[in-house]
């Protein structure tokens, strides 16, 4: 017997931020970011996919800091009265909807054709912050224009020649972007196997665009081999207060995964702290970010903001991150999930999504704002057994 396909149903998010089945975008056709992340693998090319979603090695990282989310469980309460949850939040003074940030990740015009720009406009529309990946295939400059010179953040990586870096940084500090997040866990890149086999190189016609006038704009010798011919992996906790001293925006170090890393960040002037494993893509059997999370966080004691990246697909996962101490969080992949299938219209469904779930998952646990958020609503059997 021949059935039916199934009917598409789609699903909008209303403004009190509940699910409903009014269409009004071919977005809403999405109602999981797992369903995006399969869209977008139809839609690009392999060697395109293979790069976004690949981990390195066994990718047993990138496994588990979906898989640690889901073991921890959240505890439900009953009877607050939970009318008026709300998301929004502040960072370094800047109001934001949400506490969902848009990570930095490279070369997205391989994803859409309007690339950086697009995830700016989502961003931007949704009341929240993107930093722009050095490696960018729009150059910090038409980033900066098209925002009215107010772009958001800027990741660098420190260059073997720190002239290049130092420069970027000026440019990036001249055109309004508001701190810069240095990235510490990548003195080589991951061994990414599908990028091997796959040959990984830019698309024909695209290039990265924040270095074109240096001539190293093209990837031809492959990835691997550009980061260890252009990144320092001689950079030490030291060259932190190099970076600061030739720029007065915040600096956030980003790839922190051990209580003694946030220590000696803190020691060194760090203004935020970003607990991340780069997306599962360093060194594998690392731990989760998840996992980390309140060690760094008892180090860090709310002295500056802390931040965390890695697994998040999830509304839940976010709430999780937030009770274990972080005030913010970054997603990538969901994003260039996004970005793949609608270009800016994905994007902001991608963060509609996770935003709203976030809100329903603060709602069953009693919470009406970010700040009253604590490791309270985090389920855990001996505390709960010896009450
Ligand atoms: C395709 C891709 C490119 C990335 N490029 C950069 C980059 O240029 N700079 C950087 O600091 N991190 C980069 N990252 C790491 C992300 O900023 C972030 O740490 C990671 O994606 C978070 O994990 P998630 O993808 O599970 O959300 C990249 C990640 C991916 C998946
Ligand atoms: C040469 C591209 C490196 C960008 C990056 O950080 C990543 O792919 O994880």
């Amino acid at each position: 017997m021949n059935s039916a396909p199934a009917k598409i149903i789609n699903t909008t998010i209303d403004k009190s931020n509940q699910f409903t089945n009014k269409a009004t975008n071919p977005m809403d056709a999405f109602v999981t970011v797992a369903e995006m992340k399969e869209e977008a693998r139809k839609k690009l090319p392999k060697m395109v996919y293979d790069y976004y979603a690949s981990g390195s090695n066994d990718q047993s990282t990138l496994a588990e800091n979906e898989n640690a989310f889901t073991r921890i469980k959240l505890v439900p309460r009953s009877l607050v009265n939970v009318s008026k949850v709300s998301t929004k939040t502040k960072i370094y003074g800047q109001d934001l909807s949400t506490p969902i940030m848009i990570a930095p990740w490279a070369m997205q015009r391989m994803a859409h054709p309007n690339g950086e720009l697009d995830t700016l406009e989502a961003a931007k529309e949704f009341g929240t912050i993107m930093t722009l990946s050095s490696l960018s295939t729009t150059s910090v400059e038409d980033v900066s224009k098209h925002s009215n010179g107010n772009p958001g953040w800027f990741q660098l990586y420190v260059f073997k020649d720190r002239k290049v870096s130092e420069d970027l940084v000026k440019r990036v500090e001249k055109l309004g972007y508001k701190a810069l997040v240095v990235t510490v866990d990548t003195p080589f890149l991951g061994k990414r196997d599908a990028d091997y086999k796959n040959q990984f190189k830019l698309p024909n016609g695209l290039f990265l665009k924040n270095f074109e006038h240096l001539l190293l704009s093209n990837l031809e010798g492959g990835l691997n081999q550009y980061m260890a011919t252009m990144i320092d992996p001689g950079l030490t906790w030291k060259d932190l207060e190099w970076l600061r001293s030739i720029t007065t925006l915040p600096v956030l170090v980003k790839g922190v995964m051990c209580p003694q890393d946030a220590a000696e960040a803190l020691k060194h002037g760090a203004d935020g702290i970003i607990v991340s494993n780069h997306g599962g893509r360093q060194l594998d059997t690392s731990p989760s970010t998840i996992e980390v999370l309140p060690a760094i966080s008892k180090v860090v004691q709310g002295k500056i903001p802390l931040i965390l990246d890695g697994g998040i697909r999830r509304g839940t996962d976010i709430l999780k991150a937030l009770a274990f101490g972080a005030n913010a969080v970054l997603i990538g992949r969901p994003v260039i999930w996004g970005l793949s299938c609608g270009g800016k219209d994905g994007v902001l469904r991608v963060l509609n999504l996770l935003n709203s779930e976030l809100q329903l998952s603060m709602a069953f646990t009693g919470m009406n704002s970010i700040h009253e958020i604590t490791e309270n609503i985090i389920w855990d059997q001996n505390k709960y057994i010896k009450l």
